[in-house]
């Protein structure tokens, strides 16, 4: 049953105006945005909401999916009450007009306002939030018996309408404690270094739906990871991340659960846009992305492995520390910029650009994550679909006028820049609605901190240009001054150790993430383009093997980074005292007081109300982490006898693949074939080339369970 789309009048106090959300124009449609099809506001010509169908999908059990999507998950009238309830800092929107409720958020559970498709957790901006990035065992119900002991994820799963009541799942099962499924998982095609403790296995080589773990390594037959789930890290839309440790190999990383479950409408969506997340970041190799390990069903559990990036997002940190010193957003521009222009390279979006999403590690590099809504654009602009933060959201975006161009991540990337000035995103002291008027339907622009140097005045400016056709490209920005000062990262690692070619990486360039592109040959096998698309830059992360920045120091004190002024003098040291950098002592989004970038923000209900732990606990979700585990790319037969949960998302992902391999031909070595997103993806000449061609990329996902397999392993 689906929700009926409520559309109830809003008082938005903060700006003085009321709304009345009626007709809004949605992918080129007007809807009615009442029951009693109240008329288009005049004050929201062009707002888009998302159509009925947007959140209809959505059962009306809101915790009957395993990764509720806010805009799944809620009527409008739901929604808009929602943001009442949760109090949601900023949120996610993933309101899509096609329906494909995608959706990038839970907001508050992942400390980041993901509310897909969900106007609340935009509408407010709290005082405080309960981020799970703050505590890593932040949920009241999280049975946690101590600090050491294992999450108990049923325990911070919300019951599925399915589940058959309390879960005891122990993280630190091991295989033989459960009940397997006895898949013999492939081997990545790798080549181990025996003087790693750290298997090479994530190597430019590795397949990428296999979890690197030496034990599988040293074991082929060895059914299931040596993972051990350890404490939890965060909350998204999907599910849980939680810290995982090979005990064997000591190697860390980030474990995305995900919940599937066979009968749900919006498990197959999820399961879609997780497959579209897994295909994509399968494929991208850069310093600045966070690298994808693999991927592994478990009975209804899908674990997605991650590099394990300890530094939490910046939104974390501004959380933590208050707002970041220019030397710092310098670099961390500069960085975000280097992953940006290595993914719109690759014609790929990634449509939800903001702190939150974006990963930093302790030597200070940064990562961009959580590609769930991220794109193949396959010509100038993709079909729209209405995603994205909404704060951070481009005016075109919410206008619906070429929604999906790459320049949207241009101005988010403006609105992270005032977010790392500032703590906080542009117009939030717009409740959500009022502030997509302003985004969507105003002549203005952000306010621009003063503190900010001219430099980088300048450079919000030229991302928050409404027209996106007046916005640099990626590559264009990273020429502007403001982060071609930008310090550059320190390496501390790499001295240690020769320079190693593909696949014998060393740790410490693994653990820099340290771009290769022009020593490791399987970096460019693998279609990482760009990096010889511009000169060196300093401090740029595509140049982090610049032999300048090798032996500088590890200081885990000061800023490892270099002043902004003196890029390649390694003495320009920025060592703020811990004491007096934090902004704010409790962390708390506490308003700057200095410069235009003040924002005041709404916190108008306690933020421990929340409407987005809906994920289910599955009844076999008893079953250990160390089960035996699936590939889900390497052989289909693989899945046979698992859970049908698992089935569909391996016929989501095999359909996918298949079909896009049945129309280009099946990818072969050293052929650059990336599936993501519904669409072959040809790396760098190719997909330029591929991009021009619309039909045959426009391959949208069939969800429908009768969509036939095509008979062919997806292997990419
Ligand atoms: N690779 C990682 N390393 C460390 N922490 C991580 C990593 N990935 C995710 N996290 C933590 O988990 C949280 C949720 O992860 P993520 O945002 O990827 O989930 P999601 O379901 O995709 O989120 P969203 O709701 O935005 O779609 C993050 O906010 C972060 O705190």
């Amino acid at each position: 049953m689906m929700e009926k789309a409520k559309y109830p009048v809003i008082n938005q106090k903060s700006s003085g105006e009321t709304i009345k959300p009626a007709n809004l124009l949605i992918n080129n449609h007007i809807l009615s945005a009442s029951l009693k099809k109240r008329h288009l506001s005049s004050h929201v010509q062009k707002l888009q909401i998302p159509p009925p169908g947007a959140f209809c999908s959505a059962p009306d059990s809101s915790i009957s999916s395993p990764s509720r999507s806010p805009m799944r998950a809620f009527g409008q009238e739901q929604v808009l009450n929602a943001g009442l309830w949760t109090g949601k800092p900023y949120s996610d929107i993933a309101l899509l007009g096609s329906g494909h409720c995608s959706s990038p958020g839970s907001g508050h559970n992942s400390g980041h306002n993901s509310v897909g498709g969900d106007m609340s957790g935009q509408l407010f901006w709290p005082h405080s939030r309960c981020s799970p990035e703050c505590s890593p065992i932040p949920s009241p119900r999280m049975t946690s018996p101590g600090p050491s002991s294992r999450i108990h994820s049923g325990a911070v799963t919300p019951l599925h309408p399915r589940a058959g009541g309390g879960v005891s799942e122990s993280p630190s099962s091991r295989p033989d404690d459960v009940k397997q499924q006895s898949h013999r998982l492939p081997l990545p095609p790798l080549t181990i270094s025996n003087t790693c403790p750290f298997s090479p296995s994530y190597s430019t080589a590795t397949s990428p739906s296999v979890p690197r773990s030496p034990g599988r390594v040293e074991n082929p037959t060895s059914p299931g990871s040596r993972w051990k789930k350890g404490r939890l890290l965060g909350r998204g839309t999907f599910g849980h991340v939680y810290l995982g440790f090979n005990s064997e190999s000591g190697e860390m990383c980030a474990m995305k659960e995900v919940t599937l479950f066979s009968d749900d409408a919006k498990s197959k969506e999820s399961a879609q846009q997780l497959g579209q997340e897994i295909a994509l970041l399968s494929r991208l190799r850069h310093p600045n992305i966070v690298r994808y390990y693999g991927s592994e069903t478990l009975d209804d559990k899908l674990y997605i492995y991650l590099e394990y990036v300890s530094g939490g997002s910046i939104y974390k940190i501004l959380q933590d520390y208050g707002q970041l010193g220019e030397s710092a957003i310098r670099s961390y521009t500069q960085q975000i910029l280097s992953g940006l222009e290595y993914l719109h390279a690759k014609n790929t979006v990634h449509r939800d650009i903001k702190g939150a999403n974006i990963l930093v590690d302790p030597s200070g590099r940064v990562k961009l994550a959580d590609f769930g809504m991220a794109k193949h654009i396959t010509g100038q602009s993709c079909p729209l679909s209405f995603k994205g933060s909404p704060y951070w959201m481009a005016p075109e975006v919410i206008k619906n006028s070429n929604g999906c161009n790459l320049a949207v991540d241009i101005w988010s990337l403006g609105c992270t820049v005032i977010e790392m000035a500032t703590t906080k995103p542009p117009w939030s002291q717009y409740e959500g609605v009022p502030a997509m008027f302003k985004i969507g339907n105003s002549k203005e622009l952000p306010a621009i901190p003063d503190h900010l140097s001219d430099e980088g005045k300048d450079f919000v400016r030229k991302c928050l240009q409404r027209n996106p056709l007046h916005r640099p490209t990626a590559a264009q920005l990273l020429e502007h001054p403001f982060v071609g000062n930008a310090a550059p990262l320190e390496r501390p690692i790499l001295s240690a150790e020769p320079s190693e070619t593909k696949p014998t990486l060393t740790v410490a360039m693994r653990i820099l993430g340290m771009g290769l592109a022009r020593t490791v040959s399987g970096f460019d096998l693998e279609g990482v383009p760009n990096f010889q698309s511009r000169g060196l830059k300093t401090g740029s992360a595509s140049d982090a093997h610049t032999p300048r920045n090798v032996s500088c120091p590890v200081s885990p004190i000061g800023s490892p980074l270099l002043h902004p002024r003196s890029p390649q003098h390694t003495s320009g040291w920025v060592s703020p005292s811990p004491i007096s950098s934090p902004h704010t002592a409790s962390g708390s989004s506490t308003p700057i007081t200095g410069g235009s970038g003040a924002i005041p923000f709404h916190h108008p209900m306690p933020p421990s109300t929340y409407l987005h732990e809906g994920i289910g606990v599955a009844p076999r979700s008893q079953n250990s982490f160390h089960s035996s585990s699936s590939n889900l790319y390497q052989d289909p037969d693989l899945f046979r006898g698992m859970s049908q949960a698992s089935h569909v998302f391996r016929e989501i992902i095999s359909s996918d693949r298949s079909a896009l391999a049945n129309q280009f031909g099946r990818p072969g070595p050293g052929d650059l074939r990336e599936f993501y997103d519904g669409q072959p993806v040809l790396a760098d000449d190719e997909s330029q080339q591929l991009s021009k061609d619309h039909g045959k990329s426009n391959l949208p996902l069939d969800l429908n369970p009768g969509l036939p397999m095509l008979g062919r392993t997806n292997r990419i």
